[in-house]
């Protein structure tokens, strides 16, 4: 890593040592009083700007715990106080540094109430900006995980900034809530299938969330609601409140940030904000004004709602217009991928990637919070079902390319058994919510088929995961269902490995990852969903 001033030399505690002959800068702790005594800023700039994400990486790989991730000098300058502030372990903070521009509104205390992916960010990210903020979350394990510093996180950067935000003892954690200027809600609201067989948005955690912190709401306070609602909900929030207090603010500020860059977009991206007033709007916008890099657009709450479930929305369709090429391909003889990619050159034309399905919490999810409200949402519905069929088209790729080889061994279903690579809902995330591999292993096991899954990401499945070879060993098939990295980059060293312990060498990719070359060199009958080409 290089940095412009190569004579460095920052602080004394024990903090940034000189330079060594490699421009290596080696620091535990940044001494504030240090950093900002120096006059030539240029250096800290060139400090920063030399700092990408890689450098950034490559110092916390070097133990220095606690380094901003930050990928230019201006998202560094604006954090890199408090980065530098929060390396600190417990020095008295110089209390002359503010971090935060000008409040048009007093708030200090902040209670964000939920601390999952977006949560927990967002409550870190607040208390790097000199917030005192109280993260409070109903699940005691996470609570304590949080607090020690042990919570699993595969979302790069976050525990960066969540030691910080420890370190700054401007996070505290709880399961109790605590009176505040402001509590941002970012608890989880899932699809519920009603009797006819509907989908809503299941808002019993959005309503347990304002339950608990009604007590501690007084006159004045702002309620910021994060998490993803169905249209018209922030009001009902806020008429739910006012049955308990006269001077309420409430706003829906939805997060768009996608994971496996949280980081980079909860400061990077642009915001919507939606008050069920102009102050509340105000309010909230002061609030994100302090970390948010992008553009802060302020409506009303319930366009506010609407917006965000046209994101994700706009997405699912999208990803169903790709579904159905992949289907359509496969039945005429075309390769859809190929066909995409040449689709794609078109100057306005940009057709995502087919797959087994979608999955995660949200795409797969906030579409239906549109269909639960109007009777128009036929494409939107139609889009969604397709999406939720593909694993039944999976389920069929696979006994179609088993036909054969079941017919000459006279194989039965319960004889075989399926390798599943990937639980995950998507790649290099450790989230298997609303996967399409747990809907795929549901058909392939009530179809007799013994299946096994491996997925060094995945946290939690419904089904066992094994290693490797475990799933490997003796298995008739292998189903690519999720596009890791690490399968990706699959060598030939290990291909071999697979080779010697499968017992039938078959492989189908769903997610066009794997390199069919090498597959093939070591005898893998290789299938690829949506190729429908016979000559390939
Ligand atoms: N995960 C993501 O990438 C994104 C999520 N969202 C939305 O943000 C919301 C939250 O999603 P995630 O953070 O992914 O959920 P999550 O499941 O990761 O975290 C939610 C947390 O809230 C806690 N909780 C539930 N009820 C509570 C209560 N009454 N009081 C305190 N804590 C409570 C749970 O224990 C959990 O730790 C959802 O509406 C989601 O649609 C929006 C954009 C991105
Ligand atoms: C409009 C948009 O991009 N929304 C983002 C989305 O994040 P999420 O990780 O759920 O989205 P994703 O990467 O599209 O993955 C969703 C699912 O769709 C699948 N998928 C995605 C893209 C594609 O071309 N083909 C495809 O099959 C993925 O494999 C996955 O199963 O939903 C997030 C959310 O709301 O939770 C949101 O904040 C993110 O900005």
């Amino acid at each position: 890593m290089e940095v412009e001033n190569s004579n460095l030399k920052l602080g004394n505690k024990g903090d940034i040592k000189e330079l060594n002959e490699n421009n290596e800068v080696f620091s535990k702790n940044v001494s504030l009083n240090k950093i900002n005594n120096i006059n030539d800023s240029k250096r800290i700039e060139s400090l920063s700007y030399s700092m990408g994400i890689e450098e950034m990486e490559e110092l916390e790989n070097l133990g220095i715990e606690d380094v901003g991730v930050n990928s230019n000098v201006n998202e560094f300058k604006k954090i890199e106080n408090s980065v530098i502030r929060n390396v600190i372990s417990g020095t008295e903070l110089n209390s002359e540094i503010d971090l935060r521009p000008k409040q048009e509104f007093e708030i200090n205390d902040i209670c964000v109430v939920g601390l999952g992916y977006i949560g927990l960010p967002t409550a870190s990210m607040l208390a790097n900006y000199n917030y005192n903020v109280l993260g409070v979350d109903i699940d005691q394990n996470k609570v304590n995980q949080i607090k020690s510093g042990s919570l699993k996180i595969e979302e790069p950067g976050l525990s960066t900034i969540v030691k910080g935000a420890i370190n700054s003892k401007n996070l505290t954690v709880s399961t109790e809530p605590k009176p505040a200027d402001v509590f941002i809600i970012c608890v989880p609201t899932p699809a519920r299938t009603n009797i006819d067989g509907s989908k809503s948005c299941d808002l019993k955690y959005i309503n347990s969330a304002v339950e608990n912190i009604r007590p501690y709401v007084k006159d004045g306070n702002l309620i910021i609601i994060e998490s993803t609602i169905t249209p018209g909900t922030t009001e009902k929030v806020y008429k739910e409140l006012r049955k308990s207090v006269d001077e309420v603010y409430v706003a829906h500020c939805p997060e768009r940030v996608i994971p496996g860059r949280i980081i980079k977009e909860l400061s990077g991206n642009d915001r919507i904000i939606g008050g069920i007033n102009q102050k509340s709007a105000e309010m909230a916008k002061s609030i994100y004004k302090s970390f948010v890099e992008g553009n802060i657009y302020t409506t009303n709450s319930k366009t506010a709602e609407m917006v965000k479930l046209m994101e994700n929305t706009y997405r699912d369709i999208n990803i169903a217009l790709a579904n159905e090429f992949s289907k359509i391909c496969d039945e005429i003889g075309v390769n859809v991928w190929e066909a995409i990619n040449i689709a794609n050159k078109h100057p306005r034309v940009n057709i995502l990637n087919p797959g087994p399905g979608v999955g995660g919490h949200c795409i797969s999810i906030d579409p239906w919070f549109i269909v639960e409200v109007s009777d128009n949402a036929k494409f939107i519905k139609s889009a969604r079902e397709l999406n939720d069929n593909m694993p039944n088209f999976v389920f069929k790729k696979v006994e179609d390319e088993l036909k054969d080889y079941k017919e000459e061994f006279n194989l039965s279903t319960k004889d075989m058994k399926i390798c599943i690579f990937g639980a995950t809902y998507k790649g290099n995330v450790e989230d298997t919510r609303e996967s399409p591999s747990e809907k795929v292993a549901d058909l392939l096991i009530d179809a007799g088929y013994k299946v096994m899954t491996y997925d060094p990401h995945a946290e939690l499945f419904k089904y066992p995961l094994y290693d490797l070879e475990t799933c490997v060993l003796n298995a008739d098939c292998i189903l690519v269902l999720t596009d890791h990295d690490v399968f990706k980059e699959t060598t030939a060293e290990k291909i071999e490995f697979m080779e010697s312990k499968i017992r039938n060498k078959h492989i189908i990719d769903t997610k066009n990852i794997l390199n069919q070359e090498l597959w093939e060199k070591f005898g893998f009958k290789y299938k690829l969903l949506g190729n429908g080409r016979l000559d390939e």
